[in-house]
């Protein structure tokens, strides 16, 4: 019998005995379940159908059973999966119409909904089904949704993502990692693999290494200012580096890059280029740069604290979906911003809130390569 551990994640902060769990069950049948609280010697018995929310550890492929073993309880519990649950075929098989079958990734934290779309060129659900599923009160919950097509002039694949505002960006660094690891689970693929990738950027390359990590090919910045695009006025070489950028009467020191999606990355302002990224009201500062009219595509931006020349500390106020704990292409902007402003060298660790990236742009091509996890946090079914 296949033991799929896992843990259980209130859902609520509340008491153990007051815990709330969510399981997005691969089909429409519930679980009864009968929970013993650490908080409470009572045994909550609870008959009528609830749902769990679990980190599968390991596939959700032949669950003929679960141990749950809590975090909100010193006891395990077993369920027994319902009978169809007990086939072969494994939850990312399952096609029901009706539904929306997914699987939620992270990549430290910048979380997306991943949606199996090979067998079309157009999105299973639409911009604003997205930003329903993507609300973390009364949706699944993530930064955005990445559908995984079939490729484009001789590509292995396509991806395309929506913002959890809906709007569509070019390419997301964190996305694309799990697109990656989400892609050799669905082609059962196992080790080493790496996949060619048409984007809104273009051609992207990642690879998953022997040790679960994935190192992308990003390509090369652009960092020609009608490219970004932005408005600020460029330097001589059509480069916005260390210009001035007015917000709310503050002036800011920002270069602009793009990774296919537009970045303004700033180090601080005209009086103080210390920034101490903690102390930032992300959610007071941020829509003003994500849509200052200096950027008509709206635009990305990270705040950056230097380190050393090889460490450096970011913060991001995403374009269309606000303060994320990770940004991939962010990351890969601020390191060519380093590089371009002499506050670092061309291979750094990006610390961000959910965690380090290591970004590395290579001065014989030109081309920037990211390497970070991305993880799988569980696998469900959404009726639309
Ligand atoms: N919100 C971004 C897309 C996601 C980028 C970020 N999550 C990453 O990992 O690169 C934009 O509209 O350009």
């Amino acid at each position: 019998m296949a033991i799929a551990t896992s843990r259980l994640l209130p859902t609520t902060t509340g008491p153990a005995s007051a815990s709330r769990f969510t399981l997005f069950s691969p089909s429409s049948v519930n679980y009864s379940l009968l929970c013993r609280f650490s908080s409470s010697s009572s045994v909550a018995s609870l008959q009528q159908p609830i749902s769990l929310k679990f980190v599968v550890n390991n596939k959700f492929r032949n669950p003929s059973s679960l141990r749950i073993c809590s975090a909100a309880t010193s006891s395990s519990m077993r369920i027994g999966a319902p009978p169809e649950m007990t086939s072969q075929a494994s939850f990312l098989d399952r096609k029901e119409s009706g539904f929306l079958h997914f699987v939620k990734y992270h990549g430290l934290g910048n979380d997306f909904i991943l949606v199996d779309n090979r067998d079309s060129h157009e999105p299973k659900i639409s911009p604003e089904q997205a930003v329903k599923l993507c609300d973390r009160n009364f949706g699944i919950g993530a930064d955005g949704v990445i559908f995984a097509m079939p490729g484009i002039n001789g590509t292995d694949y396509t991806m395309r993502i929506f913002n959890s505002d809906g709007s569509e960006p070019e390419m997301c660094g964190n996305g694309i990692r799990c697109l990656a690891r989400f892609i050799a689970e669905l082609e059962n693929l196992q080790g080493k693999q790496s996949f060619t990738i048409h984007t809104g950027a273009g051609l992207i390359v990642p690879e998953i290494l022997e040790d679960g990590q994935v190192r992308v090919d990003m390509g090369e910045p652009i960092l020609k200012a009608s490219d970004v695009p932005t408005k600020l006025q460029p330097n001589k070489d059509q480069t916005v580096v260390k210009s001035k950028l007015e917000v709310d009467g503050i002036s800011w020191k920002v270069t602009c890059v793009s990774m296919g999606n537009p970045h303004c990355v700033t180090f601080g302002t005209e009086v103080s280029e210390n920034l101490q990224v903690d102390e930032l009201n992300l959610a007071e500062i941020g829509p003003k740069f994500e849509n200052h009219v200096m950027f008509p595509a709206r635009t990305n931006t990270e705040f950056v604290q230097v380190f050393s020349p090889s460490h450096l500390k970011m913060r991001v106020w995403e374009r269309g979906a606000g303060a994320t704990l990770a940004c991939g292409t962010g990351a890969c902007a601020v390191v060519v911003a380093a590089v371009l402003e002499g506050h670092a060298g061309r291979s750094c660790t990006v610390d961000l809130p959910g965690g380090p990236l290591q970004i590395e742009w290579r001065e014989e091509n030109n081309r920037i390569y990211m390497t970070g996890p991305a993880e799988v946090v569980f696998y469900g079914s959404v009726p639309l």
